[in-house]
Formats: structure tokens, sequence, C-alpha cells
């Protein structure tokens, strides 16, 4: 079957920066795939060249096979809903959602029909005759979407377009975009920075770190075996250990058991000593952290003596800890590491 969008070796530069490097992505026909990463990793940059309103500094960009990477916008067949909604205010709900129908010269009994189908859809037809600032921002939303789906675009891109929600209703409106993407079968592109909304979302997930696509795969796979530490800490995860002989793992703190530091180390594992760094009560067990050789480890206990200071023993069972086989390096930026996710690494203490 023909991908509905396909990037061979995109590269996109600002002032010589690259911002987008060597990108290869295939999105097939009802794919609903998620660009994730943080601030300046270049999914929104990625997003408006698939659009066509960045060109690629090189590359290709194939549309339903065909090479559209010169071809304006307004000839790629592409749905946007933006996290601002862009609706016009003066106009009605349903004079939003037929605008681009009529510019595009749709007869007028086919926009009412697909108005009114796009606006049933996002459950939203009994609002047709408000105004964008009659409407919540949830409504808002569904408005965008209502818009871009009439149009029947052959592909649907989404750029962060539920952040501007708060959090309950951030959830909610995942859950409808997930039912109206399987409703329509409708081609999309997520871009978020949220690793829960795009492993709720996606069943493909790419991960881009510094322009370059670090790992891609369904974000169960993807979340259960990440490649690099930059991906494990991106998707929430908190212990990096280096391990004589068994290189870098990671494993979750409720996986880590804590022992007294005279204990006999169990079999099936590893074992490592260090000092309790602090203690985080939460009610049932308490997050410890431990320095082991000047890395922290956390992990969880039930356990309420131990105290700052304390020593403890470590058993790490090796059938909860994944390896990280990759190396986070990426080639042309003087080997800077991973700087934009060293925030996520303070311990609780
Ligand atoms: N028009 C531009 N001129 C110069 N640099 C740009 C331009 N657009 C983007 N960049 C740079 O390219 C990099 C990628 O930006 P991009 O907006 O694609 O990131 P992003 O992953 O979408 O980030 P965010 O989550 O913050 O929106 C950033 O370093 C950014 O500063």
């Amino acid at each position: 079957m023909t991908p509905v969008v396909q990037l061979k070796a995109v590269t996109r530069e600002f002032a010589g920066t690259a911002a987008v490097r060597e990108v290869d992505l295939t999105v097939t026909r009802g794919q609903f795939v998620a660009l994730l990463g943080p601030s300046g990793c270049g999914k929104t940059t990625t997003l408006r060249m698939i659009a066509g309103y960045l060109q690629p500094t090189s590359g290709t960009i194939l549309l339903e096979g065909r090479d559209a990477t010169r071809l304006p916008p307004e000839r790629r067949n592409i749905g946007m809903v933006f996290q601002s909604y862009a609706l016009f205010p003066h106009m009605t709900v349903a004079k939003n959602v037929a605008f681009g129908l009529q510019m595009r010269k749709v007869p007028a009994a086919q926009i009412r029909t697909r108005v009114h189908e796009a606006l049933d859809l996002v459950g939203l037809a009994h609002l047709a005759d408000r105004r964008p600032q009659q409407l919540s921002g949830g409504q808002q939303q569904r408005v965008a979407l209502a818009r871009a789906i009439a149009a029947r675009p052959a592909v649907l891109l989404l750029d962060e377009p539920l952040s501007n929600l708060d959090a309950r209703l951030r959830v909610q409106m995942r859950q409808e975009l997930l039912r109206i993407q399987r409703e329509t079968g409708i081609t999309a592109i997520l871009v978020t920075h949220d690793q829960e909304e795009a492993l709720e979302l996606a069943d493909s997930m790419v991960i881009l770190d510094r322009g370059r696509v670090v790992q891609q795969g369904h974000p169960r796979e993807v979340f259960r075996a990440p490649r690099t530490r930059f991906v494990a800490e991106f998707l929430g995860y908190e212990n990096f250990l280096d391990l004589p002989g068994r290189g870098r793992i990671t494993i979750r703190p409720e996986h880590v058991d804590v022992v007294e530091h005279d204990a006999a180390p169990p079999a099936g594992g590893e074992s490592v000593t260090g000092t309790v760094a602090a203690v985080r009560f939460r009610g049932t067990d308490c997050v410890v952290t431990v320095d082991v050789g000047g890395q922290n480890v956390l992990a969880t206990t039930t356990n309420d003596s131990l105290r700052a200071g304390s020593p403890v023993r470590l058993f790490l069972p090796l059938d909860r800890a994944i390896s990280l086989t990759g190396t986070d390096s990426v080639p042309g930026d003087g080997g800077q590491g991973t700087p934009s996710l060293q925030h996520q690494q303070e311990s609780p203490a």
C-alpha cells in the first residue's frame, strides 16, 4: 500500500543550524503517528514541512506517493489543527466549518451535508449557529477539528491541539480525538511534548532529539524498551546505573528492593550498596533516594525506619532492568549530550 506521507532524509536548516536532520518517516493509511520530544527538537518544523509552509533544505517529501517537496500548501490535500484553534470570530460555527469548502468551490448542497456530518461527528451539531466566543475552549477545538475533517484531507496534522485546554478537559479530549480518528479512519500526525498523550493516542510514536529521530515504534514497544537514556528519561524513567559487565540500565523505583546493607545479595539480580540521601513519605510507602557511589537511585519501600545516612543494599532484579544499548550523541552537535532534560533528573530530596 502506498504510504500517505513519506519523508526521505529531510533536513531543514535555519541560518546554517539544522533544526531537522535527515529525518525518514513513513505514515501509512489510517495510522495515528505522534511526533514527540522536548521543546526545540524539531517537531513543529517537521509538521510545517509536511504541510508545505516550510521548504526542506534537502530531502524529499512524498504525499500519497507523489513528490510534494515543492508543492504549495493549498495543493497538498492536508488538514491542520493548531493549538490556537484559529477560528474566524465573526463567523458562526457552521460558517467556519464551511469556509474552506467554499474556497474550494464545493457545490453548496454538498457543503451543507459535509458541515452537518462533521459537526455531528464532533458532537456540536446543536451549536452550529453560535460564534466561537460563545463556546468553551474544548468546543472551539472541536470546531477546528470539524473544519479540518470536513475538507476530507489525505492527512490530518495536529500541532499540540490539546495544550490550551485544562488538564481534565485535555484527558477527555484525548479520548474524543481517538474516537473521531477511529470512526473516520483518517490518517493523522500529532505533534506533542506530552508523552502520556502520545502513549494514549498514537499507534506509532516517533521520538525526536535535536532534530533527529532517535526511536520509533508502537508506544508500548518504545515504552518497554527505550534504547537510550534520552528516550527513557523522556518517558519518565528516573534511575540510571552503569553496572560493570552489564552496561547502562534503567529500572523503575518500585522494582528496586531496599534491604539491610549486610544482607546476603539474593540470586537473579545485581545488588549495590549505598547510603540513604533522602526519604519521602507518601502514606502507604516511602520513596528513598540512595546515593550509590555518587549516582542517585530511587526506590520505593514500606520500611519506614530508614533515615538519611542509613547504609542500605539495593537489589535490582534483572528481569525488571532495561538495558539501554544506544548512545545519545548526535553527530555534528558538538557532543553536548542531552542538556534539555537535566531538570527532570532532580531527586525528590
Ligand atoms: N523560523 C525559524 N528561524 C530560526 N530558527 C528556527 C525557526 N523555526 C524554528 N527554529 C529553530 O529550530 C529548532 C526546532 O524548532 P521547532 O519549533 O521545530 O521545535 P519544537 O520541537 O516544535 O519545539 P516546541 O515544542 O517548543 O514547539 C529550534 O531550535 C528553533 O529555535
